[in-house]
């Protein structure tokens, strides 16, 4: 196992460029299911769920090939309807596999994802609303049993937002018969992305981006020219924290600011300084920051995906701030690590008490998940003395070359074998 060898106390400095959206490509990827033809993907970003993705499409029966960010998928001979265990478990978006399989083949059989250190996340809105759609689901030995005929059109009230439900329903619904009207459908960026790769190869939906999505369903779909995944926002604001927890000036380029409004007026309300050009953000040299509370809600408020990292900077700003946690019911995981470095925080329920110390203390800790982990290696990078961060493989699965993107801006980082 691999680990993160960080020394503190550098500003970063420098341009660093955000890759492929992870929560864009994964499911846009699994949409490959629903094609007879070749699919092609370019600004796929070399990640841990990428390959996962990549084995699960193998095992469904489609070849693919992988190299500079442009990934092919074409399927074989026919497509399979088993999404095992030993995949789905190591990444949960496996499972926005059933609604393309059970549109294209009427079966599927998909292991149950069990929860993970963040919350349970159980998937009872996606099968309803598949229900509505003419499936039927069995649960048999931790696999979700699911048969239809065609599925047909269906009007879908949502009664979470949920971002892979609309996903699975939405690619579900482009092969189905008749109109599919989604309710209460989330409105992250990935939701427009997939809409947008769907439509370029004829899907028919309106609304993506709001909260009522309408989907008329096609016959096939067939791609003209390669799809260019969006680029990753949470990536993004990750190196915007850097930079501001490290006073540091960084430019990241193919930053979609326009869809981080919420982590760049809360970075802005803390002192942090941006720089917003076309196509980047440039977070600048600031004084004192100071703390802001932050609620995560679905989009377009704040992304419980930059919570650990924006609640690292907290721990270092003047005053205290509540961080509200609305989305996941344990993703906190990453408060006893920061509390060894030496953060002042105390949880209560979903909130945090976050109180800013002058100073952290680098020391050995664990990444439980995969934020928690980026929010340890940008809490290493101010700290005083060395920080060791074990279990990266969270990080892996989700920043394409952290260290290497990190080394680049002057940042004393190192991947290591983990100590026995
Ligand atoms: C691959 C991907 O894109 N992952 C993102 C996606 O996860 P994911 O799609 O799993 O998240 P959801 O939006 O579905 O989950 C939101 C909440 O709804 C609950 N829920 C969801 C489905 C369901 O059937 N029943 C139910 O109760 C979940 O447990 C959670 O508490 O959106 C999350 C919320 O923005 C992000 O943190 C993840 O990074
Ligand atoms: C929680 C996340 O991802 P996933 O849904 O793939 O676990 C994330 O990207 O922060």
């Amino acid at each position: 196992m691999d680990s993160l060898l960080i020394s503190g106390g550098v500003p970063l400095k420098g341009t660093v460029k955000a890759s492929g959206a992870k929560n864009a490509a994964l499911p846009i990827l699994l949409g490959s299911i629903l094609f007879d033809h070749t699919v092609i993907f370019d600004n796929v970003p070399h990640l841990r769920d990428i390959r996962t993705t990549q084995k699960l499409l193998e095992t469904l029966g489609f070849e693919t090939n992988f190299e500079n960010n442009r990934m092919h998928v074409c399927l074989k001979n026919e497509v399979l309807p088993e999404a095992p265990y030993d995949l789905v478990k190591t990444m949960r978006a496996s499972v926005l596999c059933l609604g393309p399989l059970l549109a294209r083949l009427g079966k599927a059989s998909v292991a149950l994802p069990g929860g993970c250190a963040i919350g349970a996340r159980p998937v009872d809105l996606h099968l309803s609303a598949l229900e509505k759609m003419g499936a039927e689901f069995t649960l048999d030995g931790g696999y979700i049993m699911g048969r239809c005929e065609k599925l047909h059109g269906a009007h879908i009230q949502f009664d979470k937002v949920t971002v892979g439900g609309t996903e699975n329903l939405m690619m579900a619904a482009c092969l189905a018969e008749g109109e599919t009207i989604l309710d209460n459908a989330a409105r992250e960026p990935e939701i427009v992305d997939l809409a947008n790769f769907l439509k370029s190869c004829g899907a028919k939906i309106e609304g993506a981006g709001q909260t009522q999505i309408k989907i008329q369903g096609v016959t096939s779909l067939r791609q003209e020219t390669p799809y260019s995944i969006m680029p990753d926002r949470i990536e993004a604001g990750t190196y915007l924290i850097a930079a501001a927890m490290t006073n540091g000036e960084v430019r990241v380029e193919n930053c979609p600011y326009k869809d981080m409004e919420a982590l760049c007026s809360k970075l802005e309300a803390c002192n942090v300084k941006l720089d917003f050009e076309e196509n980047a953000v440039t977070a600048k040299p600031h004084g004192e920051l100071n703390a802001v509370d932050i609620r995560t809600v679905p989009h377009p408020g704040f992304p419980t995906d930059m919570q650990a990292q924006f609640m690292a900077m907290l721990t270092l700003c003047r005053g205290s701030a509540i961080v509200e946690e609305t989305i996941f019911e344990n993703r906190f995981m990453h408060v006893p690590e920061l509390v060894r470095m030496g953060a002042d925080i105390r949880v209560t329920g979903n909130s945090a008490m976050v109180r800013g110390v002058p100073s952290l203390t680098g020391a050995p800790v664990m990444a439980s998940d995969l934020r928690a982990g980026a929010a340890l290696v940008i809490a290493g990078l101010c700290a005083d003395g060395e920080t060791r961060v074990d279990r990266i493989y969270h990080v892996d699965r989700g920043y394409e070359g952290m260290e290497i993107k990190l080394q680049e801006l002057g940042g004393r980082i190192k991947r290591v074998a983990t100590p026995n």
